[in-house]
């Protein structure tokens, strides 16, 4: 049998690749092809160098070289891409290849290119006088092995003198590197980043010779496919199609012994984890069984759908519901109930009439419709005895028992008004939906994936819950509490899903510059938030590996010059060859919106109000801030964040009920730290008048 031959990828290589210009890409996806099917590997010149390691060098064009190994059998890596004479020059000092002693993961580094790139870079000091001390002399070389670097990286690493040098030294560094030393750059003391970098991929003892056995770790990633090499050198962030950083490699590979959960901050790679991991259950799940792959919105599920089919070939999408929470919900409400619609505000319409109907008024239509909404609905109370014991969170006037059961007679009128009409409200339909799927006698999926998990409602969860059988893998949640925009905090246990002990965090974005996020950590006001589940969590380790501009923020005299201003903000980044697809305006309501979208058209620019679907790429995305969540964007213009922002509605409550103030405060400042985390660039904020106080302390940050 003749064994294919394979050229692997590794991914501490996939930045070197990135940076050769367009036309040797090109030719080295070309090159790549040929090298997996040309049996006699014709015209590549193919050589070996010399024998440790077993090195080997192949024609890419008359200029460049590919520099391999042989790891076993037919199976090379990819080690550098080199200009020819390079290609032979002291090979052996120039790359390292070794197998790191605790995660037992391939480690590849150019030594050579790390350094020239250091010593070109302008010092930060006067040339002649040599820095007093550099970034990382408080490690020392025992605890530098400790956190498995050591070899020719550690060499790199001593060489950093600036945070301007560490971000070179990143440039060449693969993402575990990268985020130990961006941690370690900001002073976490070492046992910390060890807890949280090193320990969770630590593996079994190593045999630091054996590549084959390396390679199957899960710690060293590799692509080989010709399809998804070209993708990703086509556009940077394809990357995470095909290389996972090492805690969210772990988090997707790991087996639960029943739900488990995983929080992180904006741009920490949630959904890249749950795509994965999707991927990964359906692959390995038997023929029959189905994975559902949920969230909140409708514009983030159709994203899920298309990444993941960039992931699982169309067999094994047949086997994957991607579909919002609600669609979902709604599918089995109307099983239970066929012909029923739900009606946004049909509710109010309803409790209006059940207050007209009823001799006494002692409530009104407002209070009834939030207390149906926030505290019946919310908990599945379908009963009038669990209405008398149910608590009522975040609501300020007490009940006794016999306004219970008043209240209780106008809910049970509203009901049968509701089930004459055939009607439901999104509340009401899913605690039917809930209460179907608890009856099911067969479980709907052998394992449910959901992201977006701070916004789903106690009925969600008995609905997800009950669609999948109690075993290893069931559910997989993945959640922000900072991006919470609809409810409030729900903690799982609450919802009898158990994920003590199966949790894990993110802590660094992939996304969201380190200029950025300090200004979004602002606008949360330094608050803690709950973790989905019992306990609390803060932004405070949560960090950046990226840096760039600081964001813009750009005041106008009124809503015209704002509009203005947004149109010429767009206009300038589209003359720099942004594509519009990558450009996002944001606004606060439907109708600013709208002007928005006019605007930009009156100025001959395309652009599209977002719907529940995926927009085109050729226009520019204009957006709610709501649905603007768990989408990203090259730059992003955040606007209608003067005093309009929050809504009057909103200050009013403070005077007429703090608890619902205090609420509505958070979720306006989630809101704003939602469309403040969606720029992988960089975002300007642009507001007519008075900026919304709300964002005054991260104009001050980002001054200083
Ligand atoms: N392993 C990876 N390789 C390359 N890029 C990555 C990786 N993980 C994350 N990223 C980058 O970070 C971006 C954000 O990831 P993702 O959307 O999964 O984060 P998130 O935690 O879900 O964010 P949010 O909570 O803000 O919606 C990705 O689109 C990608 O650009």
């Amino acid at each position: 049998m003749v064994r294919k031959r394979q050229l692997l990828l590794h991914e501490g290589v996939y930045k070197e690749l990135l940076q050769l210009d367009a036309a040797v890409k090109a030719k080295f996806v070309a090159f790549q092809a040929k090298f997996h099917s040309d049996q006699n590997l014709n015209g590549l010149n193919f050589e070996r160098l010399r024998s440790v390691h077993e090195l080997y060098s192949a024609r890419i064009d008359r200029q460049f070289r590919a520099i391999m190994m042989r790891v076993e059998n037919e199976t090379f890596m990819l080690l550098s891409v080199l200009p020819h004479d390079d290609a032979y020059d002291r090979i052996d000092d120039r790359l390292s290849v070794r197998i790191r002693d605790k995660s037992g993961g391939m480690e590849i580094h150019d030594i050579q290119a790390t350094a020239e790139a250091l010593l070109r870079h302008e010092p930060s000091y006067p040339v002649k006088r040599r820095p007093e001390r550099r970034l990382f002399d408080w490690v020392t070389d025992r605890e530098f092995s400790d956190l498995d670097l050591t070899g020719p990286i550690l060499g790199s690493i001593r060489l950093v003198e600036s945070e301007s040098d560490l971000a070179i030294l990143l440039t060449h560094t693969d993402p575990y590197t990268s985020e130990v030393l961006t941690e370690l750059a900001r002073g976490t003391s070492v046992n910390a980043v060890m807890e949280r970098f090193t320990e969770p991929v630590a593996a079994e003892p190593v045999d630091r010779t054996d590549f084959a056995a390396a390679l199957r770790r899960s710690t060293t990633k590799v692509v080989s496919s010709d399809d998804a090499v070209a993708a990703m050198l086509e556009s940077e962030p394809n990357a995470w199609r095909l290389f996972l950083h090492p805690m969210q490699r772990n988090i997707v590979d790991r087996n639960f012994d029943g739900p488990a959960r995983v929080t992180g901050g904006p741009g920490s790679g949630k959904t890249v984890v749950t795509l994965h991991r999707t991927a990964r259950l359906v692959t390995e799940a038997a023929e029959r069984q189905r994975v559902l792959l949920t969230t909140f919105g409708a514009a983030l599920a159709a994203e899920l759908r298309d990444k993941l089919a960039q992931l699982l070939d169309e067999e094994s999408m047949q086997r994957v519901d991607v579909v919002t929470v609600d669609k979902l919900a709604l599918d089995l409400a109307t099983q239970a109930r066929p012909g029923y619609m739900v009606k946004r505000n049909s509710d109010k319409r309803l409790w209006l009439q059940v207050v007209g109907d009823a001799s006494e008024s002692e409530f009104d239509a407002d209070f009834l419709a939030s207390e149906w909404r926030d505290v019946i609905c919310s908990q599945m109370i379908t009963t009038r005895s669990e209405y008398f014991t149910a608590r009522r969170y975040g609501r300020v006037n007490k009940l006794g028992r016999a306004q219970r059961a008043r209240i209780w007679k106008l809910v049970e009128r509203f009901q049968s008004l509701t089930d004459q009409r055939g009607l439901w409200g999104w509340d009401q339909m899913r605690v039917h939906a809930a209460l179907f799927a608890e009856q099911l006698s067969e479980k709907l999926y052998a394992h449910v994936v959901v992201d977006e998990a701070q916004d789903m409602t106690m009925s969600h969860w008995r609905m997800l819950r009950a669609v999948v059988p109690e075993q290893s893998n069931d559910l997989f949640i993945a959640g922000d509490a900072f991006q919470r925009l609809y409810g409030r905090a729900l903690p799982l246990s609450n919802a009898g899903i158990k994920v003590r002990g199966r949790s894990t965090r993110l802590t660094m974005s992939y996304r969201v510059t380190e200029q950025h996020l300090r200004a979004a950590k602002s606008i949360l006001g330094g608050v803690g938030t709950d973790d989905l589940d019992d306990g609390m969590e803060t932004l405070t380790e949560f960090r950046s590996v990226l840096s760039g501009p600081e964001p813009q923020f750009i005041p106008t005299a009124d809503r015209d010059a704002e509009l203005a201003a947004t149109v010429e903000q767009v206009r300038e980044w589209l003359t720099t060859d942004i594509p519009a697809g990558a450009i996002a305006v944001s606004a606060y309501t439907n109708e600013q919106v709208k002007q928005t979208v006019s605007a930009l058209h009156k100025a001959g620019i395309p652009a599209e109000a977002m719907g529940d679907g995926l927009l085109p790429g050729d226009v520019v995305h204009v957006s709610t801030m709501h649905k603007l969540k768990g989408l990203e964007y090259l730059r992003v213009v955040i606007t209608s964040v003067g005093q309009g922002f929050p809504h009057k509605k909103v200050r009013q409550l403070e005077v007429t009920d703090p608890q619902a103030y205090q609420q509505a405060i958070t979720t306006a400042r989630n809101l704003l730290f939602v469309a403040a985390t969606r720029a992988r660039d960089t975002s300007t904020i642009i507001w007519h008048g008075a900026l919304s106080e709300l964002l005054q302390d991260a104009v001050k940050g980002s001054a200083e």
